[in-house]
């Protein structure tokens, strides 16, 4: 078996609220391998930022709890100049917004160097923009030398996430870390994007965690999926198990209010209510069970466990077992 590049275990990241502090990552477990996607999904608010950035350390006022190990390091007791050290170069971010991680002042060609003479302060001048044009044409920037030399402002949407993805590569770095990585974008660039950070997997055999609430995507990229709800791991499978057999409710609604080619749009469906906020979190028993009253809540546990259904298919909570959506009771009874 491969060996894991990333294993979180038990990591809980809590936020200070008036005088409180409340966990918008609630004992999360999760690893990656190198060469494997591993996509995170949920809607707005379940915790899946909060996750990504608890990784790389970026939380400065939160409370964080657990291990994240990777490279024979525990990422969570390291101090800010280590991690510093590690980001950027064996870890690389690609953020949604290109425009907010680009320094407006600087031509796009400098912040590639500026990436290179961080972490490898021994690479020659002449090699740096060697190197530089080399990135610029490995994400698919026909003039490398004319963009080079531009500034942020300048550039599209789409050529902007090509840059913040060739400095996030500009170390060869061993895990991507890509939040929302296309949803700025339109969706042709968006196709360009996710094709090039599939062949950065296989040219650089990077792990990957891709952040998204797009199933479209995931559907794409993702060799295993996480699904996250209230700050916690809801379902983990395969990809093929996660779309051919989802179980959690949460899981099972989300992937039923996509539309698709054969579903026509009037029965597309739409989950009940919204993400509670932080605070107002429900903390006991299962987090979801507001979204499905219809379920008794007998069905739920008191203290939602992972049940392992099959290798590597994990799902919280017993409710799954008694789940059905509205309209469908006929089936549920027939099937019981
Ligand atoms: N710095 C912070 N201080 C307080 N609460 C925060 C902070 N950052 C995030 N939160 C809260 O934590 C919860 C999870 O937020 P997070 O941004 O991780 O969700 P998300 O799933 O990434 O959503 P989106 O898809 O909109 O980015 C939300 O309730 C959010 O309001």
């Amino acid at each position: 078996m491969q060996n894991e590049l990333l294993t979180i275990q038990h990591l809980t990241t809590s936020f200070k609220i008036e005088d409180h502090y409340y966990a918008a990552v609630d004992e999360v477990s999760l690893s990656v391998k190198p060469n494997e996607v591993v996509a995170i999904v949920g809607e707005s608010g379940s915790g899946k930022s909060a996750l990504a950035f608890s990784i790389m350390g970026l939380h400065a006022r939160a409370k964080s709890e657990g291990s994240i190990a990777f490279e024979g390091y525990n990422l969570n007791s390291l101090g800010p100049n280590e991690l510093n050290k590690l980001r950027g170069k064996h870890i690389g971010m690609i953020f949604q917004d290109p425009l907010s991680a680009l320094n407006p002042l600087m031509t796009v060609g400098d912040q590639i160097q500026e990436a290179l003479i961080l972490h490898q302060p021994n690479m020659s001048k002449k090699e740096r923009k060697r190197k530089v044009i080399e990135l610029l044409n490995s994400v698919g920037i026909l003039q490398p030398d004319v963009i080079a030399s531009s500034y942020p402002h300048e550039l599209s949407g789409g050529m902007r996430q090509r840059i913040v993805i060739s400095i996030a590569i500009a170390n060869e770095p061993k895990l991507l870390i890509a939040d929302e990585p296309t949803t700025a974008l339109d969706a042709t660039i968006q196709l360009q994007i996710l094709d090039l950070i599939r062949k950065l997997k296989d040219d650089i055999g990077a792990g990957i965690i891709l952040i998204t609430h797009d199933i479209g995507v995931v559907a794409e990229m993702a060799d295993r999926v996480a699904v996250m709800y209230g700050g916690q791991i809801v379902e983990i499978a395969d990809i093929h198990t996660l779309l051919s057999d989802p179980r959690h409710p949460y899981t099972r609604s989300l992937l039923r209010s996509i539309p698709s080619a054969d579903t026509p749009k009037t029965k597309l469906y739409s989950i009940q209510g919204v993400v509670p906020s932080l605070k107002h979190l429900p903390r006991q028993g299962c987090r979801f069970r507001f979204r499905i009253p219809w379920i008794g809540e007998s069905s739920h546990e008191e203290n939602p466990q992972m049940h392992e259904l099959s290798p590597g298919h994990f799902v919280r909570c017993t409710c799954y077992q008694n789940f059905w959506f509205p309209g469908e009771e006929d089936i549920q009874n027939g099937a019981s």
